[in-house]
């Protein structure tokens, strides 16, 4: 595969074989930061390879921690509560990374943040976290809220309202800096809360470096005592429910038979529901313990649901919806317009390219699945792995080839799907990309 490459998609028959799920990517920069915030050594069991990974352990190396890949494994030796000091970090196009590294950088005297994904990450909005920060009495700079930007603390901690309607990665990052601030986060988490599930990740996270943390029910008080330290450990990251709703959403469009391990069945992972969502579309889809098992082929029929739970699976169950009898909308999914490209009017408009009729509202997403979809059209990935996702999964029950521009932004999170498809009987032609 060139570096930078398109890919064109070839109608499949059939999707038969066995997967095993890819590393969770929100469990692997959890657990590496975590590691590198605990002293000494810890083992990250099975981490993802892809770029949000990549740029999580290039970061933490650049603060000063000792990075090890043994195998499949990181092992990290941890720079405690103790970043080192007037460093530049650039997390590349990883928004997750990026936040929760803002949040640690409130212990630092100073730390700079830039991208070289302008047009990406540097778009996407970091204000109400600088806001956050900057009320504990950090000095925050930045340009109008986005990057690239600086942050100097450090701070002492204690009560702190920070807004969770726009993502729940602020929370996130200031409840991995809490623990080691003298007077620990009393947060009040404002607006209307979204992503849940990533927030109670974290606080399981902090859990399994022997951290203490409690919240209220609804998410919107959570108190983490001060003077903790992470402890060093072994953690073994889980199967990825966001990815693999994408091989989830494929096996149940196409006839064959899919079995996809590596996938607990109890599991924080909001987007574990696209399992249930596939289910009420009429997909034929069990469990055998960790395995999933898709008997592909069955018509498909619309729904209606709230989206939030399961954001990062949108854009895959968009792919069933589409080639779905009837009109499904995800509803509630606003945060989608605030992610790698706008996941509402993007989709909106690479949909309809292909023939479908969509519409959207500021906060849902609305579209009227067809059984035949002609293809035959070049779309543009937008830079954004999940949007490549969908359109692939669309490629694959066309009538003639879609080839999708960019497709190597599949590597921010899914490094390996094209593979994992081909495993399976897809047919991908990997043509030099012919735009960034
Ligand atoms: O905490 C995390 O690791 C993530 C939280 C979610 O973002 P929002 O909270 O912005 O919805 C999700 O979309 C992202 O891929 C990863
Ligand atoms: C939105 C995503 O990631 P992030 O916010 O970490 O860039 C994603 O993985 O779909």
């Amino acid at each position: 595969m060139p570096e930078k490459f398109d890919v064109i998609v070839h109608p499949a028959a059939e999707l038969r074989g066995e997967l095993r799920a890819q590393p969770s990517k929100n469990y692997t920069t959890r657990y590496l930061l975590a590691a590198a915030l605990a002293a000494g050594e810890s083992r990250v069991v099975g981490v993802a390879t892809s770029e949000d990974a990549g740029a999580m352990l290039r970061c933490l190396e650049d603060w000063g921690a000792g990075v090890e890949l043994v195998g499949g494994d990181a092992v990290i030796r941890g720079f405690g509560a103790g970043p080192r000091e007037g460093v530049t970090l650039n997390p590349g196009n990883a928004g997750a990374v990026a936040r929760f590294l803002m949040g640690v950088a409130a212990l630092t005297t100073g730390t700079a943040f830039v991208t070289d994904y302008p047009d990406s990450l540097g778009k996407r909005p970091q204000g109400d976290l600088l806001e956050a920060l900057s009320r504990l009495g950090a000095r925050v700079q930045s340009r109008e809220g986005m990057f690239p930007l600086s942050i100097s603390g450090p701070v002492r901690g204690g009560v702190v309202e920070v807004s969770a309607e726009r993502s729940s990665q602020y929370a996130s990052a200031l409840m991995f800096l809490g623990p080691l601030l003298p007077d620990g986060l009393d947060l009040r988490l404002t607006g209307d809360i979204k992503s849940h599930a990533p927030l109670r990740q974290t606080l399981d996270t902090l859990a399994a470096f022997g951290v203490q943390a409690s919240a209220s029910d609804d998410l919107s008080r959570i108190t983490i005592p001060g003077g903790q330290a992470y402890r060093a450990g072994r953690v073994l990251v889980p199967g990825d429910y966001p990815g693999s709703a994408a091989i989830l959403a494929a096996a149940a469009t196409r006839p064959g038979e899919l079995r996809l391990s590596n996938l607990r069945e109890h599991d924080l992972q909001g987007e574990r529901e696209a399992l249930n969502v596939l289910r009420e579309m009429g997909a034929d889809l069990t469990r055998e313990g960790d395995t999933v098992i898709v008997r592909g082929g069955r018509p498909l029929h619309a729904v209606t649901r709230d989206g939030d739970g399961f954001t990062d699976a949108v854009q895959a169950l968009t792919a069933a919806a589409a080639l779905a009898g009837g009109t499904t909308t995800w509803e509630n999914v606003y945060t989608l317009r605030l992610k790698e490209c706008d996941r509402i009017s993007d989709t909106r408009r690479e949909l309809e390219a292909l023939g479908l009729t969509v519409t959207e509202t500021q906060d849902s997403l609305t579209v009227t699945g067809t059984p035949s979809l002609a293809g035959g059209v070049t779309a543009d990935g937008h830079g954004d792995h999940r949007m490549i996702m969908l359109l692939t999964v669309l490629g694959l029950s066309a009538q003639a080839p879609i080839r999708i521009t960019g497709a190597h932004h599949i590597r921010k999170s899914y490094p390996m799907f094209f593979r994992h498809l081909e495993a399976l009987g897809a047919r991908f032609e990997y043509p030099e990309a012919t735009r960034a």
